[in-house]
Protein backbone atom coordinates (compact mmCIF):
# COMPACT_ATOMS: atom_id res chain seq x y z
CA UNK A 1 0.00 0.00 0.00
CA UNK A 2 1.05 3.48 -0.94
CA UNK A 3 2.61 5.37 2.11
CA UNK A 4 1.53 8.81 3.44
CA UNK A 5 2.60 10.87 6.13
CA UNK A 6 2.56 14.50 7.85
CA UNK A 7 5.30 16.49 8.29
CA UNK A 8 4.35 18.77 11.48
CA UNK A 9 1.84 18.84 14.44
CA UNK A 10 0.63 21.56 14.88
CA UNK A 11 -3.47 22.07 14.66
CA UNK A 12 -3.32 21.70 10.66
CA UNK A 13 -1.12 19.06 10.58
CA UNK A 14 -2.72 16.91 13.10
CA UNK A 15 -6.06 17.51 11.80
CA UNK A 16 -4.71 15.81 8.02
CA UNK A 17 -3.46 13.43 9.66
CA UNK A 18 -6.71 12.46 11.52
CA UNK A 19 -8.51 12.82 8.52
CA UNK A 20 -5.97 10.62 6.28
CA UNK A 21 -6.35 7.94 9.48
CA UNK A 22 -10.19 8.26 9.02
CA UNK A 23 -10.33 5.16 6.42
CA UNK A 24 -7.91 2.68 9.26
CA UNK A 25 -4.78 3.84 7.09
CA UNK A 26 -1.50 4.04 8.99
CA UNK A 27 -0.39 7.77 9.04
CA UNK A 28 3.04 8.52 10.40
CA UNK A 29 3.34 12.40 11.73
CA UNK A 30 6.57 14.49 12.46
CA UNK A 31 6.19 16.71 15.51
CA UNK A 32 8.85 18.69 16.46
CA UNK A 33 8.26 18.60 20.47
CA UNK A 34 9.37 15.39 22.21
CA UNK A 35 6.63 15.17 24.14
CA UNK A 36 4.04 15.94 21.82
CA UNK A 37 5.33 12.74 20.42
CA UNK A 38 4.93 10.84 23.74
CA UNK A 39 1.65 12.45 23.50
CA UNK A 40 0.22 11.23 20.67
CA UNK A 41 1.82 7.68 20.74
CA UNK A 42 0.47 7.11 23.90
CA UNK A 43 -2.89 9.35 24.86
CA UNK A 44 -4.02 9.97 21.07
CA UNK A 45 -4.48 13.40 21.94
CA UNK A 46 -2.57 16.77 20.57
CA UNK A 47 -3.15 19.25 23.60
CA UNK A 48 -0.78 21.77 22.73
CA UNK A 49 -1.88 22.73 18.87
CA UNK A 50 -5.68 21.00 18.96
CA UNK A 51 -6.99 19.94 21.95
CA UNK A 52 -10.15 18.30 22.17
CA UNK A 53 -9.26 15.91 19.25
CA UNK A 54 -9.51 12.40 19.70
CA UNK A 55 -6.94 10.49 17.29
CA UNK A 56 -7.08 7.40 16.26
CA UNK A 57 -4.38 4.70 17.12
CA UNK A 58 -3.34 4.43 13.06
CA UNK A 59 -1.79 7.91 13.81
CA UNK A 60 1.72 7.41 14.94
CA UNK A 61 3.99 10.37 16.16
CA UNK A 62 7.93 10.55 15.54
CA UNK A 63 10.44 12.93 15.79
CA UNK A 64 13.03 11.47 13.20
CA UNK A 65 12.97 12.90 9.94
CA UNK A 66 14.84 9.85 8.71
CA UNK A 67 11.23 8.25 9.41
CA UNK A 68 9.42 10.83 7.08
CA UNK A 69 12.07 10.26 4.18
CA UNK A 70 10.76 6.69 3.75
CA UNK A 71 7.33 7.79 2.85
CA UNK A 72 5.78 7.62 -0.72
CA UNK A 73 4.15 10.84 0.01
CA UNK A 74 4.28 13.71 2.30
CA UNK A 75 1.57 16.46 3.13
CA UNK A 76 4.11 19.21 4.72
CA UNK A 77 2.36 21.25 7.16
CA UNK A 78 5.16 23.51 8.64
CA UNK A 79 4.62 27.24 9.81
CA UNK A 80 5.68 28.68 6.03
CA UNK A 81 8.91 30.66 7.37
CA UNK A 82 10.38 27.04 8.38
CA UNK A 83 9.36 24.76 5.60
CA UNK A 84 13.04 25.23 4.35
CA UNK A 85 14.88 24.48 7.04
CA UNK A 86 12.82 21.18 7.98
CA UNK A 87 12.90 19.65 4.47
CA UNK A 88 16.47 20.24 4.46
CA UNK A 89 16.67 18.62 7.80
CA UNK A 90 15.81 15.68 5.86
CA UNK A 91 18.16 12.97 4.51
CA UNK A 92 16.06 12.20 1.31
CA UNK A 93 12.36 13.29 0.55
CA UNK A 94 9.21 11.27 -0.97
CA UNK A 95 8.34 11.05 -4.53
CA UNK A 96 5.47 13.28 -3.83
CA UNK A 97 5.35 16.40 -1.61
CA UNK A 98 2.10 18.03 -0.62
CA UNK A 99 2.38 21.51 0.43
CA UNK A 100 -0.16 22.51 2.80
CA UNK A 101 1.12 25.55 4.84
CA UNK A 102 0.03 28.91 3.80
CA UNK A 103 2.56 31.64 3.52
CA UNK A 104 5.03 33.68 1.62
CA UNK A 105 9.50 33.33 2.76
CA UNK A 106 10.16 37.06 4.32
CA UNK A 107 13.42 37.28 3.16
CA UNK A 108 13.27 35.60 -0.07
CA UNK A 109 10.12 36.77 -1.62
CA UNK A 110 9.53 32.97 -2.44
CA UNK A 111 6.31 30.87 -2.59
CA UNK A 112 6.21 27.68 -1.03
CA UNK A 113 6.45 25.30 -3.92
CA UNK A 114 10.08 26.87 -4.63
CA UNK A 115 11.23 26.58 -1.44
CA UNK A 116 10.42 23.25 -1.48
CA UNK A 117 11.80 22.33 -5.02
CA UNK A 118 15.32 23.78 -3.65
CA UNK A 119 15.16 21.82 -0.58
CA UNK A 120 13.59 18.64 -2.24
CA UNK A 121 14.50 18.82 -6.24
CA UNK A 122 13.68 15.35 -6.84
CA UNK A 123 10.04 15.62 -5.39
CA UNK A 124 7.37 16.37 -7.45
CA UNK A 125 5.46 19.01 -5.75
CA UNK A 126 1.74 19.72 -5.02
CA UNK A 127 -0.50 22.60 -2.96
CA UNK A 128 -3.67 21.51 -0.95
CA UNK A 129 -5.53 24.81 -0.09
CA UNK A 130 -8.98 25.69 0.53
CA UNK A 131 -11.46 26.41 3.58
CA UNK A 132 -10.16 24.14 6.19
CA UNK A 133 -10.49 25.23 9.73
CA UNK A 134 -8.25 22.40 11.54
CA UNK A 135 -10.51 21.09 14.18
CA UNK A 136 -13.91 20.69 11.95
CA UNK A 137 -11.58 18.70 9.49
CA UNK A 138 -10.71 16.60 12.47
CA UNK A 139 -13.98 16.19 13.78
CA UNK A 140 -14.97 14.94 10.32
CA UNK A 141 -17.02 17.54 9.12
CA UNK A 142 -17.36 17.88 5.50
CA UNK A 143 -14.73 20.51 3.30
CA UNK A 144 -13.35 20.39 -0.03
CA UNK A 145 -9.90 22.29 -1.37
CA UNK A 146 -8.09 22.82 -4.14
CA UNK A 147 -5.32 20.36 -5.15
CA UNK A 148 -3.14 22.24 -7.19
CA UNK A 149 -0.40 19.64 -9.08
CA UNK A 150 2.90 20.82 -10.45
CA UNK A 151 3.20 17.49 -12.48
CA UNK A 152 -0.23 17.81 -14.06
CA UNK A 153 -2.98 15.16 -14.12
CA UNK A 154 -0.50 12.21 -13.76
CA UNK A 155 0.55 13.31 -9.94
CA UNK A 156 -3.37 13.88 -9.87
CA UNK A 157 -3.98 9.97 -10.61
CA UNK A 158 -1.32 8.94 -8.00
CA UNK A 159 -2.02 11.53 -4.73
CA UNK A 160 -5.96 12.29 -5.39
CA UNK A 161 -6.83 8.79 -3.96
CA UNK A 162 -4.34 8.95 -0.98
CA UNK A 163 -6.12 12.32 -0.02
CA UNK A 164 -9.53 12.30 -0.97
CA UNK A 165 -11.80 10.79 2.11
CA UNK A 166 -16.13 10.90 2.03
CA UNK A 167 -15.73 14.36 3.64
CA UNK A 168 -12.65 16.00 2.13
CA UNK A 169 -13.04 16.14 -1.48
CA UNK A 170 -9.72 17.85 -3.51
CA UNK A 171 -10.90 19.21 -7.03
CA UNK A 172 -8.28 18.60 -9.43
CA UNK A 173 -6.01 22.11 -10.78
CA UNK A 174 -2.78 22.61 -12.01
CA UNK A 175 -2.44 25.85 -11.02
CA UNK A 176 0.45 26.13 -8.37
CA UNK A 177 0.85 29.34 -8.15
CA UNK A 178 -2.62 30.51 -7.96
CA UNK A 179 -3.88 27.49 -4.77
CA UNK A 180 -0.68 29.75 -2.87
CA UNK A 181 -1.08 33.20 -3.86
CA UNK A 182 -4.80 32.69 -2.56
CA UNK A 183 -3.98 30.89 0.47
CA UNK A 184 -1.11 33.20 1.31
CA UNK A 185 -3.13 36.29 0.69
CA UNK A 186 -6.50 35.22 2.49
CA UNK A 187 -4.79 35.14 5.59
CA UNK A 188 -3.67 38.78 5.42
CA UNK A 189 -6.96 40.19 4.38
CA UNK A 190 -8.01 38.32 7.54
CA UNK A 191 -6.74 40.03 9.80
CA UNK A 192 -7.96 43.44 8.21
CA UNK A 193 -11.60 42.31 8.63
CA UNK A 194 -10.57 41.43 12.05
CA UNK A 195 -9.36 44.83 12.75
CA UNK A 196 -13.29 45.81 11.06
CA UNK A 197 -15.46 43.56 13.91
CA UNK A 198 -12.47 44.90 17.00
CA UNK A 199 -13.29 48.27 15.71
CA UNK A 200 -16.92 47.70 15.62
CA UNK A 201 -17.03 49.30 12.08
CA UNK A 202 -20.00 46.59 11.00
CA UNK A 203 -20.46 44.28 8.78
CA UNK A 204 -21.18 46.07 5.70
CA UNK A 205 -17.56 47.08 6.07
CA UNK A 206 -16.38 43.28 6.34
CA UNK A 207 -18.35 42.83 3.18
CA UNK A 208 -16.47 45.73 1.64
CA UNK A 209 -13.32 44.88 2.66
CA UNK A 210 -13.93 41.49 1.68
CA UNK A 211 -14.83 42.36 -2.43
CA UNK A 212 -11.40 44.91 -2.15
CA UNK A 213 -9.03 42.43 -0.97
CA UNK A 214 -10.46 40.06 -3.50
CA UNK A 215 -9.65 42.52 -6.11
CA UNK A 216 -6.22 42.69 -4.10
CA UNK A 217 -5.34 39.39 -4.23
CA UNK A 218 -6.55 39.09 -8.38
CA UNK A 219 -4.26 41.62 -9.15
CA UNK A 220 -1.03 40.11 -7.22
CA UNK A 221 -2.01 36.62 -8.18
CA UNK A 222 -2.14 37.73 -12.57
CA UNK A 223 1.13 39.52 -11.72
CA UNK A 224 2.68 36.80 -10.80
CA UNK A 225 1.58 34.42 -13.28
CA UNK A 226 -1.94 32.97 -11.35
CA UNK A 227 -5.54 32.46 -12.89
CA UNK A 228 -8.06 34.08 -11.98
CA UNK A 229 -10.03 31.36 -12.06
CA UNK A 230 -8.53 29.75 -9.78
CA UNK A 231 -8.39 32.77 -7.24
CA UNK A 232 -12.25 32.45 -7.14
CA UNK A 233 -11.96 28.65 -6.50
CA UNK A 234 -11.64 27.18 -2.54
CA UNK A 235 -8.14 28.19 -2.10
CA UNK A 236 -9.22 31.75 -3.11
CA UNK A 237 -12.43 33.19 -2.29
CA UNK A 238 -13.30 30.35 -0.82
CA UNK A 239 -10.87 30.15 2.32
CA UNK A 240 -11.42 34.53 1.74
CA UNK A 241 -14.95 34.21 2.73
CA UNK A 242 -14.02 31.47 5.89
CA UNK A 243 -11.33 33.19 7.25
CA UNK A 244 -12.58 36.33 7.10
CA UNK A 245 -16.18 35.76 8.69
CA UNK A 246 -14.79 34.18 11.91
CA UNK A 247 -12.92 34.34 15.14
CA UNK A 248 -11.95 30.38 14.96
CA UNK A 249 -9.47 32.05 12.30
CA UNK A 250 -5.65 33.23 14.22
CA UNK A 251 -5.52 35.28 11.80
CA UNK A 252 -9.24 37.14 12.37
CA UNK A 253 -8.87 36.89 16.02
CA UNK A 254 -5.41 39.04 15.72
CA UNK A 255 -6.54 41.68 13.30
CA UNK A 256 -10.17 41.86 15.85
CA UNK A 257 -7.55 42.25 19.11
CA UNK A 258 -5.46 44.76 17.18
CA UNK A 259 -9.14 46.42 16.51
CA UNK A 260 -9.84 46.37 20.23
CA UNK A 261 -6.25 48.16 20.89
CA UNK A 262 -3.90 45.69 22.08
CA UNK A 263 -0.60 46.53 20.73
CA UNK A 264 0.77 44.38 18.07
CA UNK A 265 4.44 43.44 19.43
CA UNK A 266 2.68 42.06 22.65
CA UNK A 267 0.13 40.00 20.51
CA UNK A 268 2.78 38.67 18.23
CA UNK A 269 5.62 37.62 21.24
CA UNK A 270 2.54 36.15 23.21
CA UNK A 271 1.91 34.05 20.73
CA UNK A 272 2.36 29.68 20.40
CA UNK A 273 -0.07 29.18 17.23
CA UNK A 274 0.82 30.71 13.86
CA UNK A 275 -1.00 34.13 12.33
CA UNK A 276 0.78 33.33 9.06
CA UNK A 277 -0.53 36.83 7.50
CA UNK A 278 1.37 38.67 10.61
CA UNK A 279 5.03 37.29 8.88
CA UNK A 280 3.00 37.50 4.72
CA UNK A 281 2.38 41.42 4.76
CA UNK A 282 5.60 42.87 5.04
CA UNK A 283 6.74 40.74 2.25
CA UNK A 284 3.79 41.07 0.45
CA UNK A 285 3.91 44.54 0.56
CA UNK A 286 7.88 44.42 -1.12
CA UNK A 287 6.50 41.87 -3.40
CA UNK A 288 3.59 44.05 -4.86
CA UNK A 289 5.71 47.21 -4.76
CA UNK A 290 8.38 44.86 -7.56
CA UNK A 291 5.38 44.30 -9.55
CA UNK A 292 3.89 47.64 -9.47
CA UNK A 293 0.53 45.78 -7.72
CA UNK A 294 -1.73 48.28 -5.69
CA UNK A 295 -2.58 46.49 -2.22
CA UNK A 296 -4.06 48.73 -0.12
CA UNK A 297 -5.59 46.68 2.32
CA UNK A 298 -2.69 44.61 2.45
CA UNK A 299 -0.20 47.82 3.48
CA UNK A 300 -2.76 48.68 6.18
CA UNK A 301 -2.05 45.59 7.86
CA UNK A 302 1.38 45.96 7.18
CA UNK A 303 1.41 49.65 8.98
CA UNK A 304 -1.03 48.23 11.96
CA UNK A 305 1.61 45.53 12.86
CA UNK A 306 4.05 48.15 12.81
CA UNK A 307 2.13 49.58 15.20
CA UNK A 308 0.28 52.45 13.53
CA UNK A 309 -2.60 53.17 15.17
CA UNK A 310 -6.04 51.53 13.42
CA UNK A 311 -8.45 54.50 13.77
CA UNK A 312 -5.96 56.45 11.49
CA UNK A 313 -4.62 52.99 9.41
CA UNK A 314 -8.67 53.25 8.82
CA UNK A 315 -9.38 56.83 7.82
CA UNK A 316 -5.96 56.20 5.44
CA UNK A 317 -8.18 54.30 3.42
CA UNK A 318 -11.49 55.41 3.78
CA UNK A 319 -9.52 59.05 2.41
CA UNK A 320 -8.80 57.11 -1.21
CA UNK A 321 -9.00 59.01 -3.75
CA UNK A 322 -12.78 57.36 -5.63
CA UNK A 323 -12.16 54.99 -9.25
CA UNK A 324 -13.59 52.99 -10.86
CA UNK A 325 -14.39 49.53 -9.72
CA UNK A 326 -13.15 47.26 -12.25
CA UNK A 327 -9.89 47.56 -14.17
CA UNK A 328 -8.55 50.18 -12.06
CA UNK A 329 -5.00 49.93 -10.62
CA UNK A 330 -6.37 49.81 -7.11
N1 LIG B 1 -4.85 25.60 11.76
C1 LIG B 1 -5.59 25.59 10.65
O1 LIG B 1 -6.82 25.53 10.74
C2 LIG B 1 -4.92 25.63 9.30
C3 LIG B 1 -5.68 25.28 8.18
C4 LIG B 1 -5.08 25.33 6.92
C5 LIG B 1 -3.75 25.70 6.80
N2 LIG B 1 -3.03 26.01 7.91
C6 LIG B 1 -1.61 26.35 7.71
O2 LIG B 1 -0.82 25.27 8.20
C7 LIG B 1 0.46 25.76 8.63
C8 LIG B 1 0.75 25.24 10.03
O3 LIG B 1 -0.21 25.80 10.89
P1 LIG B 1 -0.80 25.04 12.15
O4 LIG B 1 -2.13 25.64 12.43
O5 LIG B 1 -0.75 23.57 11.96
O6 LIG B 1 0.25 25.45 13.31
P2 LIG B 1 -0.03 25.74 14.86
O7 LIG B 1 -0.15 27.19 15.06
O8 LIG B 1 -1.15 24.89 15.35
O9 LIG B 1 1.29 25.21 15.56
C9 LIG B 1 2.53 25.84 15.41
C10 LIG B 1 3.46 24.88 14.69
O10 LIG B 1 4.70 25.52 14.47
C11 LIG B 1 5.73 24.60 14.71
N3 LIG B 1 6.99 25.31 14.92
C12 LIG B 1 7.24 26.29 15.82
N4 LIG B 1 8.54 26.68 15.71
C13 LIG B 1 9.08 25.93 14.71
C14 LIG B 1 10.37 25.84 14.13
N5 LIG B 1 11.38 26.60 14.56
N6 LIG B 1 10.58 24.95 13.15
C15 LIG B 1 9.58 24.15 12.70
N7 LIG B 1 8.33 24.18 13.21
C16 LIG B 1 8.10 25.06 14.20
C17 LIG B 1 5.24 23.84 15.92
O11 LIG B 1 5.95 22.63 16.07
C18 LIG B 1 3.79 23.62 15.51
O12 LIG B 1 3.68 22.49 14.67
C19 LIG B 1 0.37 27.28 8.54
O13 LIG B 1 0.98 27.70 7.33
C20 LIG B 1 -1.13 27.57 8.46
O14 LIG B 1 -1.44 28.74 7.75
C21 LIG B 1 -3.58 25.98 9.16
O1 LIG C 1 -6.75 30.19 11.66
P1 LIG C 1 -6.19 30.76 10.41
O2 LIG C 1 -6.48 32.20 10.24
O3 LIG C 1 -4.73 30.42 10.24
O4 LIG C 1 -6.94 30.04 9.18
C1 LIG C 1 -6.94 28.65 9.11
C2 LIG C 1 -7.17 28.17 7.68
O5 LIG C 1 -6.22 28.71 6.80
C3 LIG C 1 -8.57 28.36 7.20
O6 LIG C 1 -8.72 27.76 5.94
Amino acid sequence: MTSVGVLGAGAWGTALAQMLASDGRAVKIWAREEELVEEINSEHTNSLFLPGAKLSESVTATSDLADMAKLDALLVVTPAQHMGSVLAGMPAHPRDLVLCSKGIEAGSGRLMNHVAKEAAPESDIAVLSGPTFAHEVAAGLPTAVTLACGNGEEQWERISPLIARHAFRPYYSDDVVGAEIGGAVKNVLAIACGVVDGLGLGQNARAALIARGYAEMLRFGEALGARSETLAGLCGLGDLVLTCSSTSSRNFSLGKALGEGQSAETLMSDRKTVAEGAHTAPVLVELAARQGVAMPIVTAVYDLLKGDEPKSVVEGILSRPLKAEQGGAG
